[in-house]
């Protein structure tokens, strides 16, 4: 029987869910990566498809944006269609310095200012963390490994970079695309915040990037003893008013899904 907010039947999603936030997103993931993906839900407008890819069932459902948004479709995929393993293919800001937009970061932890997850084991704060074999899969398909400090240089990819300043001009931009990175994400309840002092804190505390439902995943695997991982392309950076645009945001995350992809294949 459907859910509240899934409108497919038990059985039509595979195991392995590719996650991003957006539903056209999920449309061209569904339609360019997947193998006879067909459509199984589509209430809210939140797209929901499952294929196959490389001979393995793979569904891909939107998340919309948000924790909470984010919870109620991993629950439900969780508990209702026995999925096991949920990706997150999202975008994020950049925070660390070093970062550029195409940037990859897989999340190893995600701190977060939301209360659903603040409150969620009263009086501990608790850790948000990725499935290890999930993420090591994912470092390890993205070129990283142990005592390898330095990321793997991926093929440049050309991106249409906009300066936010004004919003005006718009520049021609190459980046050094697609380097993977592991490290900690601030999942983060408000999108339009003005607290640099916050932000700068959690960079001197190593934290990679911003984006607003990592942490929110986690604890509902945790919650519901299943295996989830969020793997970020970076959008924006958030010290150098540098963003891509909305139709960029929508393709930027090839090098994502292909992470994913061999994570669910090898982890
Ligand atoms: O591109 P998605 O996956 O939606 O991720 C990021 O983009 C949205 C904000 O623009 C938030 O959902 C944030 O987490
Ligand atoms: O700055 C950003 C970019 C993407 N997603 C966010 O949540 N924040």
């Amino acid at each position: 029987m459907a859910t509240p907010h899934i409108g497919a039947e038990p059985g039509e999603f595979a195991p392995d869910v590719l996650m991003p936030g957006d539903p056209r997103r999920a449309q061209r993931i569904a339609e360019t990566v997947l193998t006879d993906a067909r459509q199984v839900t589509e209430v809210r407008g939140i797209l929901g498809y499952t294929g196959t890819f490389d001979g393995r069932p793979v569904s891909v459902l939107a998340s919309g944006m948000g924790i909470p948004s984010i919870s109620i479709y991993a629950t439900e995929l969780f508990r209702f269609y026995d999925v096991q393993r949920i990706i997150r293919i999202g975008t994020a800001g950049g925070m660390a310095p070093h970062l550029d937009v195409g940037d990859v970061v897989i999340a190893s932890a995600a701190h977060t200012d939301s209360s659903v997850s603040a409150h969620r084991i009263p009086g501990m704060h608790y850790s948000h963390a990725p499935s290890f074999s999930l993420m090591a899969a994912a470092a390890a398909a993205g070129g990283l490994g142990p005592g390898r400090a330095v990321p793997a240089k991926t093929k440049d990819v050309k991106v249409e970079a906009k300066e936010t300043k004004d919003g005006a001009a718009r520049r021609r931009r190459r980046t050094r695309g697609g380097q993977v990175y592991v490290g900690p994400v601030l999942s983060s309840d408000v999108f339009y915040a003005d607290r640099p002092a916050t932000m700068d804190a959690l960079v001197q505390h190593g934290t990679l990037a911003v984006e607003m439902e990592a942490a929110g995943l986690y604890a509902v695997a945790d919650q519901e003893h299943r295996q989830a991982l969020a793997i970020c392309t970076i959008s924006d950076l958030l010290f150098k008013d540098v963003s891509l645009s909305a139709a960029e945001r929508e393709v930027l995350f090839d090098r994502s899904v292909a992470l994913g992809l061999a994570a669910f294949a090898d982890g």
